[in-house]
Parts: C-alpha cells; structure tokens; sequence
C-alpha cells in the first residue's frame, strides 16, 4: 500500500482484536468514523487482524461501506477467514491429551452406548425381571445381565405396539452400529490411518489456513474422564480455562448425549453453544459470545420434544423396574433417557426417540446458525470419544470441510480422520509459535 491516511476502527471478531485500517487516499471521512458518511462510496480498507499481537495477517478489499459490514460484527465476509493463534486448540488437545493418559474408573473402550430407538410410548413395561428373578449381581456389586438377555426379557404387555419398540431396538442394536475395538486393524496401521491430531498439527493448520475454525467438543470422555458415578463427571479446571480461551477465538459447541442443563452445570461456559441429549436440545450463547444474534440467546433446536411426556414415562418406568436392581442408575436426559449399568458387555443403555436427529445434524444445524451453510472457507472440528460422535464425524467427512478427532486408547472403526490417545504432549508449542 502507498502511504496513506489511515483511520483505525477497533473492532473485534472472533475474540481477536482487529484494526481496520481505512486507506482514505481520496477520502476523508469525519471522526470518529462513521459508515454512514460514505454511502454508496468506494473505498479501500485493509484488515489486520491480530492475535495476542504475535500474528498479523492483512487483508485489503475494495467495496462500498454496505459491503464491509455484511458479516458479524460488522466484519466482511472476506475478512472472515483469518488465521487467530491455533494455540488455544492446541491447548485444548493436549488437555484432551493429558486427561486421556490418566487412569480413569471405566475405559473409553466400555463407555460406548446402545442406541434403542423408541417408537411409541411404554407403559407397564418389564424391563428387568421381577425380585425373584433379578439379574445375576456381579462381584462389583453390579447387574450382569447380557443385552441378549436384557432384549429378552422385554417381554412388554400391550402387544403391538411395544413389538414395534422391542423390533427398532433389535434393528439398532449394537451389533451394528457399536462403537467396537477395530479388529481389521492392529495399533500400528490404525495409526497410520488415524494419526494423532498432535503430530499432525502442522498439516492440521494447513489445511485451516485461511478459515473459519469452528470447534464441536463432546462432554463425557472427551472434555472429563469417564468415572463411575456421572453424577461426578466433573471436567478439571484446566480443561474448563482451555475450552473457555478456545471460545474466544472461535465458536465454540458442546454437544453431549445428557441433558443440556447437567452438561452446563458441568462446563459453566455461558459463551458456549450447548447440544444436549444428543443434539436434540440446542441453545446459543447466554453471554459474552461473539457469535451470538441476541443479548440472550434462546433454545434454537428441539426437534424432538413431542417425544417429551413418551420419554417421562419411559424415565418413570424404568426407574421403576431397576430401583431393585444393585449397580443399576437411570439418566433422565430430558429427551432420551440412559440406563447405566456395570459389569456387563455394554455399559450404557440409550433410549431415544426414532427421529432422524444425532450430533452429525446438530453439527449441520449449529453451522448453519453461525451462518456457515455454504460456506467453503470454514474448517470445523469435532472431537469426541464416543459411538455417538462418528455421526458427526460422518458429516465432516462426507462434507470434505475440517475433520474429526477421536478420543481413543485404542483402534477402532472410525470416520474421524485423526486420533488423541493420551501419549504424545508438549511438542508443539514449538510449532505454534513459530506459526
Ligand atoms: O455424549 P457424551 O457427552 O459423551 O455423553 C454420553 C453419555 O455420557 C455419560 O455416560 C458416560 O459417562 C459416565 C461418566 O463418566 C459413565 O459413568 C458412563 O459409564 C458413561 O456411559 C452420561 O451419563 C450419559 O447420560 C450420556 O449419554
């Protein structure tokens, strides 16, 4: 650029403090700046923005004053992609990383869910034997009823209509779709394929280069250990200060299989967007958010609520025939319900509703809120542990946008592209910083 008068507007986008500078080679505009003095007027305006005045990185774009305030915060579309620190994520992975290494109650390789979808509603169900045929209790104090068994023993009253249940679960059960140790692949090649998401940040920041990083973070087993009780499942606060710098650099969502209002009572990040029961309950920042359209943002997504009074009397009837039954806790998830259980092949028993909604859509849903439907410029990353997670995995493959990470100690069938298993940390601040 030739020498110029330079006004410099503040402004911030994405958490990173931007500069604009407006060349006013011919013209010269009042101050304090104001769009309105120029409309219809073309003019020059370069763009620094700057991250923790360590990256700068420049833009200069010719429009009217209306072209420059057509994105958030008054920001260009074309001033969107950006490069701000990756350091906040890498921060977050090797907090991921760490928490991963640690020795947790239940391995990751336990966690994973049983999807029964629900069709109609249940009442008098059986769903564990009466007190005379209670499910063998194991040495832990915990049921061990098989799924086989447990699939049996729905042996449900009115007929027809729970046949339908007992049929949709069978059709979703987990010998299809359970997340499983991957037996095709040895530790080995299945790190070729799925190469830790730290030894590959080079190539990561890359291929982000010049979008809009939006981060999607699973909650239990990704952002806090697995542990026996979930009432305890309490993320550290390093992992909280992680996810909180990380939010304000780049959108930021939860998206958990519980209920959304334990899932924030968990992380209290008010900037976050929050999916809960498995992306069925979707609500925008409360505060502080950059992203946020409103002062308060309401629920967004609840495309499942209808099924709310069915899942009431689910949560009530399995409550209900469990309350005998030792090691046995039932989550009311307010719109899917999960029977945890121990000791047995499958950890955790999810109930849904049949609609065709999983993190992958909530994941398509938040994108398009932030206004990135089309977008070709934005890199999102989700990074999970979880059965529940490789629909959102899915899409971002099937999207060819941004990529996947799995939380995993060990190989497994996976869409995500890359893995985090706890053994690599510290390398790459080296990086970043020469970034
Ligand atoms: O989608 P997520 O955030 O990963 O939530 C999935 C389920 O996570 C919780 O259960 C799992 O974590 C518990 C605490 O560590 C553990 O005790 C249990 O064995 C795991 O299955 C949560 O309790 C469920 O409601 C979620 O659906």
């Amino acid at each position: 650029m030739r020498s110029m008068e330079r006004v410099i507007l503040l402004n911030y986008y994405s958490g990173v403090k931007v500069g604009l500078e407006v060349n006013v080679r011919r013209l010269r505009p009042t101050w304090p700046f104001n769009w309105a003095t120029w409309p219809n007027r073309h003019v020059s305006v370069a763009v620094t923005l700057t991250a923790e005045g360590d990256n700068t990185v420049w833009w200069e774009q010719r429009g009217t004053p209306q072209d420059f305030r057509s994105g958030p915060c008054g920001l260009p579309q074309w001033a969107r992609p950006h490069q701000a620190s990756l350091r906040p994520v890498v921060s977050l992975i090797e907090e991921i990383d760490k928490m991963t290494s640690q020795n947790v109650l239940v391995s990751d390789a336990t966690k994973s869910g049983i999807n029964m979808a629900i069709a109609v509603a249940v009442s008098n169900s059986a769903l564990f034997t009466t007190a005379g045929q209670k499910p063998q209790v194991g040495p832990g104090g915990f049921i061990t009823i098989s799924r086989k068994k447990l699939l049996q023993k729905l042996e449900i009253g009115s007929a027809t209509r729970l046949n339908a249940w007992v049929d949709s679960m069978k059709a979703s059960s987990p010998t299809h779709i359970k997340s499983t140790p991957s037996l095709s692949q040895d530790q080995s090649s299945w790190i070729l394929h799925h190469p830790s998401a730290l030894e590959m940040f080079e190539q990561i920041t890359k291929a982000s280069k010049g979008k809009q990083i939006v981060m999607f973070l699973d909650y239990d087993g990704t952002l806090s250990p697995i542990v026996e009780d979930p009432d305890r499942a309490f993320m550290s606060d390093a992992m909280r200060a992680a996810v909180r710098k990380l939010a304000r650099y780049f959108p930021t969502a939860i998206v958990s299989g519980r209920c959304r209002d334990k899932v924030y009572s968990f992380v209290r990040l008010a900037e976050l967007y929050y999916a809960g029961s498995h992306g069925m309950d979707i609500k925008g920042p409360s505060k502080g958010s950059k992203y946020e359209n409103g002062a308060h943002q309401a629920v967004l997504f609840q495309p499942a609520s209808e099924f709310v009074p069915m899942i009431n009397e689910v949560y009530k009837a399995l409550l209900e025939k469990t309350k005998s039954t030792s090691g046995a806790k039932v989550e009311h998830n307010k719109f899917c319900v999960s029977v945890h259980f121990r000791c047995v092949d499958e950890k955790v028993l999810e109930i849904r509703p049949t609609i065709k909604w999983d993190k992958g859509k909530a994941l398509e849903f938040l994108l398009e809120s932030l206004g990135f439907a089309n977008c070709t410029d934005v890199f999102p990353v989700y990074i999970g542990d979880d059965r529940t997670d490789e629909d959102a995995f899915k899409v971002l493959r099937e999207r060819g946008q941004g990529f996947g990470i799995l939380v995993s100690k060990i190989p497994k069938d996976t869409n995500a592209s890359y893995s985090l298993q706890g053994a690599i940390r510290g390398k790459l601040w080296t990086f970043c910083n020469a970034w």
